[in-house]
C-alpha cells in the first residue's frame, strides 16, 4: 500500500489574470522501503508535486492520501503533526544551521519531544550515515557530502514515513552524489521510509526503484527499475 498517493491531481496557480496549470491530472504513489524519483525539465511541475506530497500545499482538484486517509479529512493539528513528524525533508543546499554542531543540527527537529534521549538518537543516526567521528563538527568543518549526510540524519530523527529529497545531489560532484544515493538506498530499507526525490540528475535513476517523468504538468512515463 502506498503511504502517499495522489489521484488525478490538478494544481492551478492564479497570477493576476493568468492561470497556470502546473499539474494536469497526476496519479502517483510511493510505498515504504521504496525510492521514487520524479524527473523533468524546469517548470514541469516537480516542486509543485513535492509541495503537495509534503503537505505544504493543497491541490485545486483531485485527492491526496496519506496512509490511505484523504488529507482533506485531517484537522489543522493533525496536518501540523504529520508535517513535523511524518515527513523528513532533505534539500539541495543542506539547510544546516552554521552555529550548531552536527549532533545539534540533527537533534533540532525533535526539540519538542521529551520522550526520547535526542542526543543519543542523533549520534546513533550520525553513526548510521558514517559520521561518528564528525559529531562535534560545525557545517563549515564538513565537506558537501558530509553536510548532506548530516541533513539526511536530521530528516530521520522523528522516524518519518516519508523522506522528501529536493535535488539531493544538486550541489555535489558526481562521486559524492553517488555516495549520497547509495546512502539513501540503504536507509530506505533500514528505516522503512518511502523516499520521494525530485531531480534533474539522470544518475539518480540508477538508484531508484521507480522513475516518474513529468513534462509540462503531465506524467509522460513511469519506469520501474
Ligand atoms: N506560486 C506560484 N504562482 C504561480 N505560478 C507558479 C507558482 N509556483 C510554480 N508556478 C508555475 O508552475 C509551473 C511549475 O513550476 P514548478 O516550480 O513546480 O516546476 P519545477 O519542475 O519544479 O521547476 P524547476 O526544476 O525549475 O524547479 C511553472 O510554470 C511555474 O512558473
Amino acid at each position: 500500500m502506498s503511504v502517499i498517493e495522489l489521484e488525478d491531481v490538478v494544481k492551478r496557480y492564479q497570477n493576476g489574470a493568468e492561470t497556470i496549470e502546473a499539474l494536469k491530472g497526476v496519479d502517483f504513489g510511493a510505498k515504504r522501503g521504496e525510492m521514487v524519483t520524479v524527473i523533468g525539465p524546469s517548470g514541469s511541475g516537480k516542486s509543485t508535486m513535492l509541495n503537495l506530497i509534503g503537505l505544504l500545499d493543497t491541490p485545486t482538484e483531485g485527492i491526496v492520501r496519506l496512509d490511505d486517509r484523504e488529507v482533506t479529512d485531517f484537522s489543522e493539528d493533525e496536518l501540523t503533526e504529520e508535517r513535523r513528524t511524518g515527513i523528513g525533508f532533505v534539500f539541495q543546499d543542506f539547510h544546516l544551521l552554521p552555529m550548531l554542531t552536527a549532533t545539534e543540527n540533527v537533534e533540532l527537529p525533535s526539540m519538542w519531544d521529551t520522550s526520547v534521549d535526542r542526543h543519543e538518537r542523533a549520534n546513533e543516526l550520525l553513526r548510521r550515515v558514517g559520521l561518528d567521528d564528525r559529531v562535534n563538527h560545525t557545517p563549515d568543518q564538513l565537506s558537501g557530502g558530509q553536510k548532506q549526510r548530516v541533513a539526511i540524519a536530521r530528516s530521520l530523527i522523528n522516524e518519518p514515513d516519508i523522506l522528501l529529497a529536493d535535488e539531493p545531489t544538486g550541489n555535489l560532484d558526481q562521486d559524492t552524489g553517488e555516495t549520497i544515493l547509495e546512502e539513501l538506498t540503504r536507509l530506505k530499507e533500514q528505516e522503512n521510509v518511502a523516499i520521494v526525490a525530485v531531480t534533474h540528475d539522470e544518475q539518480m535513476l540508477d538508484y531508484t526503484d521507480s522513475t516518474v517523468r513529468l513534462v509540462d504538468g503531465v506524467i509522460q512515463e513511469v519506469t520501474r527499475t
